[in-house]
């Protein structure tokens, strides 16, 4: 079975957008998860713009099923991991002024440093997972790094799918096998949305969770948040 978890990222850009509580994050994450999610995903960024570090603090106290993590693994951040020690974190390289996040960690040359980091947030608990591209050799070295899970980075997937689906999901699906030989969960994410997460999902063995936002809030404004979480969990079956 493949899990749906919602990013609710966007929500949070909503709300910030007039300094009050509407929407109100935490009922919006207990609304998806009664709604059919088996996940909430927050990417709490260092400049705050979207999900705040209080907004994870509070997140853990209320969702009941998986709360993923993620973020750049800076000092700030691990301590808020240290403090919340949600379910999964997911490490992200990201750059404090990207836009969204636009590469996965090159595991060959990090994975002194992601060993580190790893190690300490699996003995907090958490299960860990690696953004990475679909590229052989930072799936190879991710073991190395001690990582639970990788997360397969879809964004050039997405972007290849509708002029050519089979070239789209070829490295992924690669990756996808070789992360299974090495005994490495895997996850995806990125641009995922209601037209490529059937065919990811159908070419992708032991794909344990996607975790969505930007499409299917999008999604949710035309077709509500109750049927969009639904028609997203159907691509999965
Ligand atoms: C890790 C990842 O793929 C991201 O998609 C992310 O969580 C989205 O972040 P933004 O919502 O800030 O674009
Ligand atoms: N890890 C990917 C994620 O949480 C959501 O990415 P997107 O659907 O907002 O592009």
């Amino acid at each position: 079975m493949t899990k749906l978890s919602v990013n609710i990222n966007k929500i949070a850009t909503l709300r910030n957008a007039r300094g009050h509580n509407r929407p109100d994050v935490l009922q919006v994450a207990r609304d998806c998860e009664r709604f059919g999610a088996q996940g909430i995903t927050v990417h709490p960024r260092p400049d705050e713009r979207h999900i705040r570090y209080q907004d994870v603090r509070d997140l853990k106290r209320i969702v009941t099923t998986e709360l993923n993590v993620e973020g750049n693994p800076t000092p700030d951040f691990i301590n808020l991991v240290r403090e919340v020690r949600p379910e999964q974190v997911t490490l992200v390289p990201d750059a404090p002024d990207a836009i969204t996040s636009n590469a996965g960690w090159d595991t060959i040359e990090h994975q002194i440093y992601l060993l580190g980091v790893v190690t300490e947030l699996k003995a907090l608990g958490c299960r860990v997972s690696i953004f990475l591209d679909p590229n052989p050799a930072m799936v190879k070295a991710a073991v190395g790094t001690g990582t639970d899970r990788i997360e397969l980075y879809t964004e050039a997937y997405a972007q290849q799918f509708h002029a050519d689906p089979a070239a789209a999901i070829a490295p992924y699906r690669t990756a996808a096998i070789l992360a299974q030989e090495l005994g490495i969960g895997l996850n995806a994410g990125h641009d995922l949305d209601m037209d490529n997460l059937a065919y990811l999902k159908q070419n992708l063995p032991g794909l344990a969770e996607v975790s969505i936002g930007h499409a299917l809030i999008c999604d949710a404004l035309y077709f509500g948040l109750e049927n969009t979480i639904q028609l997203y969990r159907r691509q999965l079956l």
